[in-house]
C-alpha cells in the first residue's frame, strides 16, 4: 500500500500532493472538533440525517458559516496567488534615497507579493491574452511600502477618470456576461491613448510563460530623496531572474484547455520544490536637472522614458521562498496601496498616482472593512494610530492610549524629518493623444517576428466586431504606423473570407435579426 502511494506521489507534482502532505507531518487528526466556539462535537451531532437538524447547534453552526464565506472579489486582479519571501539590499543606493529598505548591503526586509491577472473573475483563466499584476509589500521598519505593478512597463491612460470605463469595456458585457471585443475597441479606438498598452497586451508580453518568466513594473514616475533633501525621479524595475519568456498563442490555448491555474500550480511548485523565484529591482534615474532638458514629459505613464535621458542602477534582489500555508488568509486578504509609501519615497506626483492613493484604500474598506490594516497580512512593522474600534479585526485597538490628538497625555507624537523636500511640484497632464509611442513600440521595440506575431493576435479580436469598428480600429492603427494598418487590414479581410470556424454545439442556433 504504502509503495503503491510512494510512487504516486512520485510521480505527480507538489500541488497535488498538498494534501499527503499534510498527512504526513499530522500522522493523526490535529485534535477533537469543535463548533466555533469551542464545543466539542460528539460524534452523532455531526450526521445530520433522522435527528432534529435545529437542535444540534454544530449543525447551524457549520452551514451558517459557510453560507458567509465569501467576500466581494478584487473590483480588477479578482485572480491571483501570494508568496512570501524577502527583499536583500545588493548596492548601495544612499545617495539616492534615505528609504531604510533600500539602504545597508545585504539587509534583508521580508515580503509579500500577489501576483493577478487583471480581467478574470476569482477561478478565471491565468493564460488569458491580458495584463498581468505583482504587487510587492516590503515590511519596513518605515512602515509598509507597497510597490503595486504591472507586467507591462506602461499605463494605459493617464486620466484616473477613464479608470472606470475602461475596465467596464475590458471586463464582462452587462447583459451577456461575456467578454465583449466591441466594447473593447470601442473604447480603445475612441480613447486612442490606451493604444499602447493595448498593443503590449496583442503582443508576445500579453501572455508570459508563468509569474516567474515575467517582469513587472510600477510604471509611475516617483520622486525620492537622500538624507540631505536632495531629490530624484526614478522608474522602478522588477527583473526577473528566470528569463522572461512568453507564450505564442496556440501554446496558451493547448494549456488552457487542460489547466486554468498554470501560473498558480508553477509557482506554487517552484517554490515547494525549493527552486526560489527572484527578481532584480533596479531603478532608472533623471535627476532634477535631466527632466528640466529632456523634450517630453518623464511623468506621463503611458509612454516610456526615451534611452539615452536616464541611467539604470540595482538596488537589490526580490526572492520568493515560502507558499501561504493559507490561501484566503494571504492572497484574498492582502490589501496593497500604491499610497504606503516610506521616508525618502515621497512617491509620484502625476494624478493618476493620486487618484490611485484613494482607488485603493476605498475599495479595501468596502471588500475588508476599514480596518484592513490590521489583517495579519497587512499588519505593518510598527504602527501607532488614533484610529479607533470599527468592524474587526480591531487588534488591541490601542488600548487605553489617548484616542484624540493633540493631548497632554503621552499619546503618540509625529517626528520631525529634517531632509523632508522644501520644493513642491505640480505635474500637468495635457489631453493631447501622441501617437509616437505606440509607433515606437512596433518599430523599434519589437523583433519582426514579435510583430507578426502581434498582427495574427490582433485578428481574432477585430473579426468578430462590425465592420465600422473594424474600420475605426484600422485607421488608428494605420495612423500609428501605416504598413501596420495595412498588413492587419489584408489579414483581416482574408479572415473574413475564410468560413467560419465549426460551430460549437451552443453557437448552433438560428441568428436573431436586429431591427434594421
Ligand atoms: C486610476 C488608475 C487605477 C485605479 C483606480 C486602480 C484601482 C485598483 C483597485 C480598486 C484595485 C483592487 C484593490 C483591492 O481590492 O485590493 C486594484 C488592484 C491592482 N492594481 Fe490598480 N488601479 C489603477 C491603476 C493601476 C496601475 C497604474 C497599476 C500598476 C502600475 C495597477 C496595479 C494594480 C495591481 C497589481 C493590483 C492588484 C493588487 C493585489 O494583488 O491585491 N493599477 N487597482
Amino acid at each position: 500500500h504504502d509503495n503503491e502511494l510512494y510512487e504516486y506521489l512520485n510521480r505527480t507534482d507538489r500541488s497535488t500532493c498538498q494534501l499527503y502532505e499534510f498527512k504526513e507531518d499530522h500522522p493523526k487528526p490535529i485534535g477533537i472538533l469543535t463548533t466555533s466556539s469551542g464545543k466539542l462535537v460528539e460524534i452523532r451531532e455531526s450526521i445530520g440525517l433522522n435527528s432534529d437538524v435545529f437542535s444540534n447547534q454544530y449543525n447551524i453552526d457549520l452551514m451558517t458559516h459557510t453560507n458567509a464565506e465569501r467576500i466581494p472579489e478584487r473590483l480588477v486582479h479578482a485572480k491571483g496567488t501570494a508568496a512570501f519571501g524577502y527583499f536583500e539590499v545588493t548596492n548601495d543606493v544612499s545617495q539616492y534615497t534615505k528609504a531604510e529598505v533600500f539602504n545597508g548591503i545585504g539587509k534583508k526586509t521580508p515580503v509579500v507579493v500577489r501576483f493577478s491577472t487583471v480581467v478574470q473573475n476569482l477561478g478565471g483563466n491565468d493564460l488569458a491574452r491580458e495584463i498581468k499584476g505583482m504587487a510587492v509589500k516590503f515590511f519596513t521598519k518605515e512602515g509598509n511600502l507597497d510597490l503595486v505593478s504591472l507586467s507591462f512597463p506602461v499605463f494605459f491612460h493617464r486620466d484616473p477618470i477613464d479608470f472606470p470605463y475602461f475596465i467596464h469595456a475590458l471586463k464582462r458585457n452587462p447583459k451577456t456576461n461575456l467578454f465583449d471585443f466591441s466594447a473593447r475597441w470601442d473604447f480603445i479606438t475612441k480613447k486612442p491613448e490606451n493604444l499602447h498598452g493595448l498593443l503590449w497586451m496583442l503582443s508576445d508580453y500579453g501572455i508570459p510563460n508563468g509569474y516567474r518568466k515575467m517582469d513587472a513594473f510600477p510604471i509611475h514616475t516617483f520622486q525620492i530623496n537622500n538624507k540631505h533633501g536632495g531629490s530624484y525621479f526614478v522608474k522602478f524595475n522588477f527583473r526577473t531572474e528566470q528569463g522572461v519568456e512568453n507564450l505564442p498563442s496556440s501554446a496558451a490555448e493547448a494549456i488552457t484547455a487542460r489547466d486554468l491555474d498554470y501560473y498558480t500550480r508553477d509557482l506554487y511548485n517552484a517554490i515547494e520544490n525549493k527552486n526560489y523565484p527572484a527578481w532584480t529591482l533596479e531603478m532608472d534615474i533623471m535627476s532634477f536637472d535631466d527632466i528640466k532638458k529632456i523634450d517630453y514629459n518623464p511623468f506621463e505613464v503611458t509612454r516610456l522614458w526615451k534611452k539615452g535621458t536616464y541611467y539604470t542602477v540595482p538596488i537589490g534582489r526580490l526572492v520568493l521562498d515560502r507558499n501561504p500555508d493559507n490561501f484566503f488568509r494571504v492572497s484574498e486578504m492582502s490589501a496593497f496601496n500604491p499610497g504606503n509609501l516610506v521616508p525618502g519615497i515621497p512617491g509620484p506626483l502625476d494624478n493618476l498616482f493620486k487618484s490611485r492613493r484613494s482607488a485603493y484604500r476605498d475599495a479595501q474598506i468596502y471588500r475588508l472593512g476599514v480596518n484592513h490594516n490590521r489583517i495579519e497580512v497587512n499588519t505593518p512593522l510598527y504602527s501607532k494610530v488614533y484610529n479607533r474600534d470599527g468592524k474587526p479585526p480591531v487588534r488591541d485597538n490601542m488600548m487605553d492610549a489617548p484616542n484624540y490628538y493633540p493631548n497632554s497625555f503621552n499619546g503618540p507624537v509625529p517626528y520631525v524629518d529634517p531632509s523632508r523636500l522644501k520644493e513642491r511640484f505640480t505635474v500637468f497632464d495635457v489631453n493631447a493623444v501622441d501617437l509616437d509611442q505606440p509607433e515606437y513600440f512596433i518599430k523599434h521595440y519589437l523583433r519582426s517576428d514579435q510583430r507578426e506575431r502581434l498582427i495574427n493576435n490582433t485578428i481574432p479580436t477585430l473579426v468578430p466586431i462590425a465592420p465600422y469598428l473594424q474600420r475605426r480600429a484600422i485607421r488608428l492603427l494605420t495612423l500609428t504606423d501605416p504598413s501596420l494598418g495595412r498588413e492587419i487590414s489584408e489579414k483581416l479581410q482574408e479572415a473574413l473570407k475564410q468560413p467560419p470556424p465549426p460551430p460549437l454545439p451552443v453557437l448552433n442556433e438560428p441568428k436573431r435579426k436586429m431591427k434594421s
